[in-house]
């Protein structure tokens, strides 16, 4: 069911009004349907009900200590990339034992704290990961748990800034060294071998590059067994893409066939760790018109959200719907830029969108639950906006407005 409907001509969260929303938190602000957040886990939970598996959301997506709490409650592991993430994920609600731990930069703090609370795997990145990881937990007189996250070089087919799959790339232990690096951490007396990790790209749209990577993932892992070295995880990390436009990326359900069909009867535990496909097309941006505006070769809507709230089609290029929350019935179609408030030409949230608009209509900027306001900033000295879930006809807040003073508070001036 799509949580975000038109209902007597208006946008609703599931049975929200939108524009009820706009008056009572005030615009720019995210909503989220917990009702689409819950649907999204169970749908790749199902898909994987005759394996044995941990479902690991990646924090990055969407870090909000509610949507974390949801899928905390729904059972939910969590691959985080930080010792910042390790402490929301327990804020939350979150176990430590279901925690996969990536990123190629681990920290000596982040690394001793992941130990003393217990996670259940080191996702490693490097040899030099590896000995410091070994060398504190000696330390501490634990033994850590450990896949190698490997690059199997397979070209994930997406935007090239979010490709890390590939050879040229900074994550991961090139696939064909694995063995040795295996073989050596076999040897490391604080180090438990538990898994095997490998992740791609993010918003991939085929299949096929999951299944060449699984497939050469699968090979190392027999590989494996013959130097006398069985894991009992393995780890497919995230990625699966989602409609924005016009995308065809794979179902859940064929996407987990897939992988599933290429470990075949073995008896790994599979671990993922899918972040936008579980929230992204749960949240959307609110936001309000401002002014329109002509120039000799444009129409502009400028909106109050701008790049610092949502970056993606600055940074990427990616396209968002964009959908007017009580459209007008009757008016004159324009091509607008929607356009924020921000001091550089790519602050854009949309180009050559035909819409019917006025000042002062509201806008949602869909598929806006990942990468959203995870990645916002104070760009411009603007706050960040609040954050709203829905459940049913409730509505909550679920992060609160910044105010000017909290954007300083850390500050002083150097009176000399
Ligand atoms: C290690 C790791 N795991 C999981 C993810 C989640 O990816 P996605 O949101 O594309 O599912 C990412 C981001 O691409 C990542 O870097
Ligand atoms: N930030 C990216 C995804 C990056 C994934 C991080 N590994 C996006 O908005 O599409």
């Amino acid at each position: 069911m799509d949580c975000f409907q038109y209902k007597n001509g208006v946008l609703h969260a599931e049975d929200v009004n939108l524009v009820d929303i706009a008056q009572q938190y005030g615009t720019p602000c995210y909503v989220y349907s917990r009702t689409a957040i819950e649907q999204q886990w169970h749908l790749f939970n199902n898909a994987l009900a005759n394996y044995p598996h941990l479902i690991c959301y990646a924090v990055k997506a969407n870090s909000s200590l509610a949507i974390l709490n949801v899928l905390a409650q729904l059972g939910a592991g969590f691959d985080i990339v930080s010792g910042g993430e390790l402490e929301r994920v327990l804020q939350a609600g979150g176990q430590a034992n279901k925690i996969v731990f990536s990123g190629v930069g681990k920290t000596v703090a982040e690394i001793r704290r992941a130990l003393e609370v217990g996670i259940f795997c080191f996702n490693v990145e490097s040899e030099a990961e590896l000995l410091r990881i070994n060398e504190i937990a000696g330390q501490i007189g634990k033994r850590a748990p450990i896949s190698l996250r490997v690059n199997p070089d397979v070209d994930a087919q997406t935007h090239p800034y979010i490709s890390t799959g590939m050879k040229q790339n900074k994550f991961g232990i090139d696939i064909t060294l694995a063995p040795q690096v295996y073989a050596m951490a076999a040897q490391l007396p604080h180090i438990d071998i538990t898994g095997v990790d490998c992740h791609i790209g993010s918003q991939l749209t085929t299949i096929t590059p999951f299944i060449d990577a699984a497939q050469r993932v699968m090979q190392l892992v027999e590989g494996l067994k013959q130097q006398g070295i069985t894991l009992k995880h393995i780890d497919f990390g995230g990625g699966l893409g989602v409609q924005y436009n016009a995308e065809t990326p794979p179902s859940v359900a064929d996407y987990a066939q897939a992988l599933q069909s290429v470990v075949g009867n073995s008896p790994y535990q599979l671990v993922f760790e899918p972040g936008r496909v579980i929230v992204a097309n749960a949240g959307v941006l609110v936001t309000k018109v401002e002014y329109l505006k002509q120039t000799p070769d444009k129409h502009f809507a400028i909106i109050d959200a701008a790049m610092n709230d949502l970056i993606r089609p600055a940074l990427y290029s990616a396209w968002q719907a964009v959908s007017p929350i009580a459209p007008h019935q009757q008016g004159t179609l324009q091509t607008y830029d929607i356009v924020g408030p921000i001091c550089e030409t790519g602050d854009f949230l949309a180009k050559d969108r035909e819409l019917i608009l006025q000042a002062g209509d509201l806008l949602a900027i869909r598929s806006a639950g990942a990468y959203g306001f995870a990645m916002s900033s104070n760009y411009n000295t603007r706050p960040r906006v609040a954050e709203i879930m829905v459940y049913g006809r409730e509505s909550r807040i679920i992060r609160q407005r910044e105010m000017l003073a909290d954007l300083w508070a850390l500050e002083s001036v150097w009176a000399y």
